[in-house]
């Protein structure tokens, strides 16, 4: 194949307006890319195009006012001039906004139609944005795409930040050059399907955060929960019994007791969960039961249970490190060398204790290096490229992790 070409489109039927790449020439400077809408995505869109090469035209309804804030070399027009000098056309402006187009239609008959738009709430519409669009220009060929990328990522560069675009269409060739025209935008586009997948796209950007919610609302509860004990435990039980002021162990004592027991915690729901779906599939005695909707969302969010476990166990390092710097150490250690002298005990050295607290740090700094490697190839990048075998050896070495933690 040559080129890719516009199927389906009854005037130009046989234009290319994509660089071709089959036999790796890029002539992007020809092809023209039209934007509805002057915002910022469309902006940022613009400044990437225009980088890669293309030539970009601009529809708004406002073009004297809004080509000041665009590059020279971009057409900023009205609506109905930017659809008929191009064949792709990003649709940048909000759902509430679309039928706006509605006097195009007859423009925009087999043209590709980028829907990048997204919502505030999951699930807000009964619809997909992109269904709707479909609904509105039903001879147009509508793609969903580019919404999970910021404008701001945009004008970056995929470099630094999350290069995956998902894309889905009814239209098969429409859809193949808005992938195509993402790779060389320098994304990684990831084929979806039909435009019935636009939903699940569409929710992606709002759900990133879900999955974070349970699991920071558990570390927190759990966190109040043994804060609390541990001040109930350790400064008001004896301030009560023996009139005892502990209050200066608020701050970093009772924190620091408080840490590790979240991050052990954290690390066996990520566990428990597993153990429960097994236990699960073994009272059924299969694995095509579908498992209960707590149970699902709970395992969905093992990932972000593990890292939060991981960010507990760091930060109890760094307070168990600061323990010997604080004045109160200091004075509680004067005070007993005193009494030793005055006991007229020459050596306090105590076998047990110095091996215990020995295997103690020991067994901590080892578990931190296994949790950190585990954090590691929990990052994307990290983990695609492990292959099967050494990600399940990686998993072990969590496990035995585990072990040492509850052994600390
Ligand atoms: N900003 C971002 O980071 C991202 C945005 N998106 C999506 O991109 C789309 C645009 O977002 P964004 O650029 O931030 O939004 P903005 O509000 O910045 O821009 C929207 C544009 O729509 C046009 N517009 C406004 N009102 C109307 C109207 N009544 N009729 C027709 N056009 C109108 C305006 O252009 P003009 O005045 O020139 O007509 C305006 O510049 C949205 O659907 C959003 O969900 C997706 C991913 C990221
Ligand atoms: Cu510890």
């Amino acid at each position: 194949m040559e080129s890719i070409s516009m199927m389906g489109s009854p005037k130009n039927l046989n234009e290319t307006f994509l660089p071709n790449v089959a036999n790796g020439i890029k002539d992007a400077s020809k092809i023209t890319v039209g934007i509805i809408g002057s915002g910022d995505f469309a902006k940022s869109l613009t400044i990437r195009l225009i980088r890669c090469g293309y030539h970009v035209v601009v529809g708004s309804r406002n073009p004297k006012f809004a080509a000041e804030f665009f590059p020279h070399v971009v057409d900023v027009t009205h609506h109905e001039d930017a659809v008929t000098k191009t064949n792709i056309i990003f649709v940048a402006i909000h759902r509430e906004h679309y039928t706006s187009l509605w006097d195009l239609k007859h423009l925009l008959v087999g043209k590709i139609l980028v829907d990048v738009s997204n919502n505030t709430r999951v699930d807000q519409y009964p619809d997909s944005n992109a269904e709707y669009l479909a609904s509105l220009f039903p001879d147009s060929l509508v793609v969903k795409g580019f919404n999970v990328v910021s404008a701001w990522s945009l004008q970056l560069g995929p470099k630094d930040a999350s290069r995956q675009v998902y894309i889905c269409s009814n239209n098969v060739q429409a859809r193949h050059q808005v992938t195509e025209l993402a790779r060389q935008l320098g994304f990684i586009p990831v084929d979806l399907g039909a435009l019935s997948s636009s939903r699940e796209i569409e929710n992606l950007p709002l759900r990133l955060f879900t999955l974070w919610k349970g699991p920071v609302v558990i570390a927190i509860s759990l966190a109040t929960f043994f804060f609390i004990y541990s001040f109930i435990r350790d400064v008001i039980h004896p301030y009560v019994r023996n009139q005892q002021s502990d209050f200066y162990k608020l701050p970093i004592e009772i924190v620091n007791k408080t840490l590790p027991v979240v991050a052990i915690t954290l690390l066996s729901l990520v566990y428990l969960s597993g153990l429960i779906a097994a236990a699960y599939q073994l009272y059924y005695g299969t694995k095509y039961r579908r498992f209960p909707p707590w149970l699902d969302s709970w395992l969905q969010c093992r990932k972000q249970l593990g890292l939060l476990s991981f960010f507990f166990a760091v930060v109890h390092v760094a307070y168990s490190l600061c323990l010997p710097m604080r004045r109160s150490e200091r004075y509680l250690f004067l005070n007993m060398a005193y009494q030793q002298v005055h006991a007229n005990v020459e050596n306090s050295w105590n076998e047990e204790e110095v091996w215990r607290i020995e295997m103690y740090i020991s067994f901590g700094i080892m578990s931190l290096g296994l949790l950190s490697l585990l954090a590691v190839t929990s990052i994307p990048s990290v983990n695609n490229a492990l292959n099967w075998r050494e990600f399940s050896f990686i998993q072990v070495c969590y496990s035995q992790n585990n072990r040492f933690l509850l052994l600390t």
